[in-house]
């Protein structure tokens, strides 16, 4: 039987997954319920993928068979005292935001409710994302390969210990914000010598997606990938000098540890 889809809370990361389902035929949008504190988000999702404005939050918890909680984490509280009375036993509950741990939300609904933590990323809207996902005891084999099926629709999916969840939303949930600094600077300076800035964007945008590819298809260490584009005396080596220099890897673990603080890791 097809599996009703929910989101309550229909901002930023489930417009993605939205999309991303809809667009690998996962789901018909006829089987896709959003739920949202406001109206004018739903319109647009509706507009946009076609699926079900549900009434309200607990419309989202009596119909669906799959709810990810994709509002933002000071909103678990209430939403799911909102909701907890109307999830049906065999749903599958998803939780998608930073720092929520299964154990703390499994006690919010104060009885047994099958339960996901997930971390996707925005790329998921495109079916290159990564979503990183642990279960708790009352999911089945058959449903934790189907819900491993449902991230696999719009990218890869890891499932991994909990104890790794935060450092995987950190460098798999966050990063793509990085990654598109990286970006953005990359096109500042083509444009600072002369190139077109809609060229700028695809000139670098394709070079970091065909060098994430190389290092997950040959399996080669990103060192010796970085090593093999440095030509002896040549330009590549004065720039990654100069990256030296200017702390690139220290600014990106600063980065990392950063929003592990946030979340109150060390
Ligand atoms: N943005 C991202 O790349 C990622 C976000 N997440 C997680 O996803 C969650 C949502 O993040 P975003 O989409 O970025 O934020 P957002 O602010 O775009 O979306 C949250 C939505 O929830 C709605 N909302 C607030 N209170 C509500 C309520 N009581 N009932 C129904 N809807 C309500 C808001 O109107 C808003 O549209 C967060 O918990 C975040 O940690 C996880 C992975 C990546
Ligand atoms: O900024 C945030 O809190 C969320 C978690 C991962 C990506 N965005």
């Amino acid at each position: 039987m097809k599996k009703r889809i929910g989101f309550i809370g229909s901002g930023n990361m489930a417009s993605a997954m939205i999309a991303g389902i809809i667009n690998a035929r996962y789901s018909e949008a006829v089987d896709v319920f959003a739920s949202n504190r406001s109206i004018g988000k739903l319109l647009d999702i509706k507009e946009r993928y076609g699926v079900q404005i549900a009434e309200n939050n607990v419309s989202v918890a009596r119909n669906c068979d799959i709810i990810f909680l994709s509002v933002t984490p000071d909103m678990y509280p209430p939403v799911i005292e909102e909701i907890k009375d109307f999830i049906r036993e065999d749903a599958i509950v998803v939780l998608i935001a930073a720092g929520q741990t299964i154990s703390q939300n499994e006690e919010r609904f104060g009885r047994k409710v099958k339960m996901v933590k997930a971390m996707p990323n925005m790329p998921v809207a495109v079916g290159e994302g990564l979503t990183s996902f642990s279960t708790n005891e009352f999911m089945t084999e058959e449903e934790i390969e189907e819900i491993k099926t449902l991230f696999e629709s719009f990218g890869k999916a890891e499932l991994i210990d909990e104890s790794l969840m935060d450092i995987a939303s950190a460098v798999g949930g966050s990063s793509p914000a990085f990654v598109y600094m990286f970006i953005e600077a990359l096109a500042d300076a083509a444009v600072l010598y002369g190139m077109p800035r809609e060229q700028a964007y695809t000139v670098s945008a394709q070079a970091v997606l065909g060098s994430a590819k190389m290092v997950l298809e040959t399996g080669q260490h990103p060192g010796k990938l970085k090593d093999d584009v440095c030509s002896p005396g040549g330009t590549t080596i004065q720039s990654v000098a100069s990256l030296e220099e200017n702390g690139l890897r220290a600014a990106v673990i600063h980065a990392v540890r950063a929003n592990m603080n946030t979340i109150g890791r060390k």
